[in-house]
């Protein structure tokens, strides 16, 4: 049967660059090949669209269309064309009523992390012609199926990173999104919260098709929090371990702009804002596992990159303390935590993965169409459906995310640990290109939690280095244990209340103090001041405007490994 996405919407004569084409649209592509206006050639449907010389243009690809000046002399080619089928007079008259050429502004570099667009120019015989292709190529991109965003909501973070938010949105974001017309509101935050407030309760979601955020991960965690409440008071779900959360229908873009912007890195494989904004036009759409936070029964927060505890919620604390810092904060506190050596008492209560095959150090990376993430997603989809038949079960709970589950399937750990860290992705950034956990995927509805035993400073020191380190691997250093988790519980043991009942001596308490003194959580940059948490991560509960991180070396391997290369063998 023949595709009807490959029927033919429109096809003329055009000129690009003074030279004769043809162009062709379908619903799926615009191709334009060389041809001789001499000979009258026109082109057939019958030639396949990927011979030489023939470029073709995936639409999904396309950021949009416009009109432009006609030149001011019309080309040689353009008057033989004229000469033959007009009017002299009449070609001067369509010049001053409308356009004569049309611009296709298009993503180049699509196989590598860094997204940069050309644009051509294409012009016609006549306006009308113009107009009409300006038009159908209009009207093909806004078909549901390219899932594009018409209308956003976009929060600029003022003070992220180096305070360059609003001029990143201005210069690098915002002409991007006249070129692809769509509408944006844009609020400039005031105050920490501010975005997770209006998201959560002030605005009218139903009149957006997706948020953006321009700033580092700190913004962004506000706008999941903020949306991801919002979604479950709506539905009437509540925010206990017991429930289900349900998937809000908006995506999340983020336009980095931070200290590390962790989160686009890793779900774009870059952090620029250009490649952002571009992601975010063209309707890419990636789902992510999110951990929800509980002390007990109540409600923490929503957690997307690192829950750390020990080391990370140390340096936290210390790098709050220090914020006219500005990024060196990081740093400096980082070296202070490593010099303190600190270590925390624990118990560590965790479910693993169903899936035994994958595990954090089977060497197998999240890329773009990765396959780990592809199989959950699929078993997700599989569970739903099983449930959708038990009365008994509410729609959204899928055999995965079931909240229930035997004690049998829990570990308990108990020791002294100068980090415990539970990751939903990576964390890579540019800073670090493997991140914490270079093998935790975006969407397996798993997270991998890392404990680091009580260890020297050097050992410590090396355990950080590693994670940065192509060449070393943090989870060969036997003081490192490494579990893909659904979910976990922390307890920790000897607090600071009970070590003072017990120790009379002043000068004892102090020395146990200072050695049995709890930790902070680290909840992807917001201190958790209580210890006691516990947390469990919830299958691809959001949706990011990305498509995950392109593997550059899949193109020297034998067998696909991506998505792209499948795509490319067909
Ligand atoms: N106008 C504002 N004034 C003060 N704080 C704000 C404002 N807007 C947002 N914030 C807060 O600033 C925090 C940091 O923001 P963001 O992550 O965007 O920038 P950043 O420089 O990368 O930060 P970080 O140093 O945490 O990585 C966020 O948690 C957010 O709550």
């Amino acid at each position: 049967m023949e595709d009807t996405n490959d029927h033919v919407l429109i096809q003329s004569n055009v000129e690009i660059h003074n030279k004769p084409y043809i162009l062709t649209l379908t619903r799926t592509h615009l191709s334009w090949e060389p041809t001789s206006i001499e000979s009258g050639r026109s082109s057939t449907r019958s030639e396949p669209l990927a011979k030489q010389n023939v470029h073709v243009q995936d639409l999904r690809e396309v950021i949009g269309v416009h009109p432009v000046k006609p030149p001011s002399k019309p080309s040689r080619g353009f008057k033989k064309i004229y000469n033959t089928k007009h009017d002299s007079h009449l070609f001067i008259e369509l010049q001053s009523i409308g356009p004569l050429a049309f611009a296709v502004c298009m993503v180049t570099n699509t196989s590598k992390p860094r997204w940069r667009c050309k644009t051509i120019n294409f012009l016609c015989t006549d306006t009308l012609l113009c107009q009409h292709w300006i038009d159908k190529i209009k009207e093909v991109l806004a078909i549901p199926a390219f899932n594009r965003p018409r209308r956003l909501l976009v929060f600029i973070n003022p003070l992220a990173g180096n305070k360059k938010a609003e001029k990143i949105y201005r210069e690098k974001v915002q002409p991007f999104f006249e070129i692809a017309e769509i509408h944006v509101d844009v609020i400039v935050t005031e105050r920490a919260n501010h975005a997770r407030d209006t998201v959560q309760s002030g605005y009218d979601l139903r009149t957006v098709d997706g948020l953006v955020c321009i700033g580092g991960d700190g913004i962004f965690t506000e706008l999941l929090n903020g949306l991801l409440t919002r979604t479950a008071s709506e539905t009437g779900i509540e925010q206990t371990p017991e429930h289900v959360l349900m998937s809000p229908d908006l995506r999340i873009g983020i336009i980095p702009a931070g200290s590390t912007d962790c989160i686009v890195y890793t779900t774009t494989g870059v952090a620029d804002p250009t490649t952002s904004a571009l992601h975010i036009i063209i309707g890419d759409s990636i789902g992510i596992d999110v951990c929800s936070v509980y002390h007990g029964d109540i409600f923490q927060r929503y957690c997307v990159s690192m829950l750390g505890y020990g080391y990370f919620g140390d340096l936290l604390k210390e790098s709050e303390n220090n914020r006219w810092m500005g990024k060196l904060r990081y740093d400096w506190s980082g070296l202070k935590k490593i010099f303190a050596n600190r270590a925390y008492e624990g118990e560590i209560s965790f479910r693993v993965s169903p899936d035994s095959k994958s595990t954090p150090t089977d060497g197998v990376r999240c890329f773009t169409g990765c396959s780990v993430c592809k199989v959950a997603g699929e078993r997700k989809i599989q569970g739903n459906l099983q449930n959708r038949t038990d009365a008994s079960a509410l729609s959204t709970i899928t055999q995965e995310d079931s909240v229930h589950s035997s004690s049998d399937e829990w570990q308990t750990i108990r020791g002294r640990f100068c980090s415990i860290t539970c990751l939903t992705l990576s964390c890579a950034c540019s800073l670090s290109d493997k991140g914490l956990a270079p093998n935790c995927h975006l969407g397996d509805g798993c997270s991998d939690l890392i404990l680091v035993r009580e260890c020297s400073r050097f050992n410590f020191f090396h355990f950080l280095l590693s994670t940065n380190k192509p060449e070393l691997n943090q989870f060969d250093l036997d003081f490192v244990e490494v579990y893909r988790v659904k979910e976990f519980r922390f307890q920790p043991i000897g607090t600071e209340e009970s070590d003072s009942e017990t120790t009379g001596n002043k000068k004892s308490h102090h020395k146990k103090l200072k050695l049995q003194r709890n930790s902070m959580w680290n909840c992807d940059g917001e201190i958790l001041e209580n210890p006691v948490v516990n947390a469990r991560v919830h299958h691809q509960l959001v949706r990011l405007f990305a498509r995950g991180r392109p593997n550059l070396e899949c193109r020297n391997q034998s067998q696909s490994c991506c998505a792209a290369c499948e795509k490319e063998e067909m």
